[in-house]
C-alpha cells in the first residue's frame, strides 16, 4: 500500500460540525508510505476514531477514506485480512492486551501469525526497553508504561507499508520515549514504512514530515 487518503471525512458523532479548525477533518489529506505524520490535538477530538476507522474498526463516519484510490468500505473481509498482515501495524490507545498470558505470550500471539521477528529479535526489544526481567511476567503484573512497552514490541512483529501508533508514549518518560523513537524509525525504515503516530502533547520523539492539527 503507497498511500491512505482521507476526503472530507467526519465522525459521525461531529456531524453538524464546521470544523473550521481541523487540518484533517472535512479535508483532503495523504499519508504517503515512507513519511512520518503525527496528529496532534487536544482529548476528545476524534485521534482514536480516525486510528480505528483507517484500521477498519469503525465505520461511523461520513466522506471516504482510500487506500490506494480504493474506498475502504469497499474492501471484503479477506482484503481487510491481508491489510492487517502485512499493511497495517496497528497500537491501539488501550493496548488490547491479554493480561493473563505473559508478556511473550502476548507478542508471540501475534508474532506467530506473521513470523517477522525471531525470539532473539524479541528479547533484544526487551533489553532495549529497560524491561528484560519481564518477558514472562505475567501482563497484567507490570505497570501501565510497562504494558505499553510491550504493545509496542507487538506492534513491531508486524510487516507494514505504516505503522499506526495511537499516543504510543503516553505513559512513558523521555528516555524510553527516544528509545521507542529509534527502534520504532529503524523497523520503518528497514520496510520503508510510513508512521502515522497520534499525541496529545507528549508526542513520540520521531523526526516529523508533516504534522496535521486535529
Ligand atoms: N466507538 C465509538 N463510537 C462512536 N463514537 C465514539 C466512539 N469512541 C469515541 N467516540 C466519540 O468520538 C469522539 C472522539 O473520541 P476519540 O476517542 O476518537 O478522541 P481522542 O481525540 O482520541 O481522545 P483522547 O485523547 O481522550 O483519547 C468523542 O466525542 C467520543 O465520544
Amino acid at each position: 500500500m503507497e498511500k491512505i487518503e482521507l476526503f472530507n471525512t467526519l465522525p459521525a458523532v461531529f456531524a453538524g460540525r464546521e470544523d473550521d479548525n481541523s487540518q484533517v477533518w472535512l479535508r483532503d489529506i495523504v499519508f504517503e508510505k515512507g513519511k512520518h505524520y503525527l496528529i496532534s490535538a487536544e482529548s476528545g477530538t476524534g485521534k482514536s476514531s480516525l486510528c480505528a476507522y483507517v484500521y477498519g474498526y469503525r465505520i461511523d463516519y461520513s466522506g471516504t477514506i482510500a487506500f490506494d484510490g480504493r474506498d475502504i468500505k469497499q474492501l471484503t473481509v479477506p482484503e481487510w485480512c491481508r491489510v492487517r498482515q502485512s499493511s497495517i501495524a496497528y497500537l491501539p490507545q488501550e493496548l488490547r492486551l491479554f493480561p493473563e498470558l505473559t508478556a511473550m505470550e502476548n507478542i508471540q500471539l501475534k508474532n506467530r501469525l506473521t513470523h517477522h521477528k525471531t525470539e532473539k529479535e524479541i528479547v533484544d526489544y526487551f533489553d532495549q526497553l529497560g524491561i528484560p526481567d519481564k518477558v514472562d511476567s505475567p501482563l497484567g503484573k507490570l505497570s501501565i508504561g510497562q504494558q505499553q512497552r510491550v504493545a509496542i514490541i507487538r506492534t513491531l512483529c508486524q510487516p507494514a507499508d505504516f505503522i499506526l501508533l495511537d499516543e504510543p508514549v503516553s505513559h512513558l518518560d523521555e528516555a524510553n520515549n527516544a528509545i521507542v523513537a529509534r527502534i520504532v524509525s529503524d523497523e520503518a525504515s528497514r520496510q520503508g514504512a510510513g508512521i502515522i503516530s497520534t499525541s496529545v502533547g507528549n508526542n513520540v520523539k520521531i523526526q516529523v514530515d508533516k504534522e496535521f492539527k486535529l
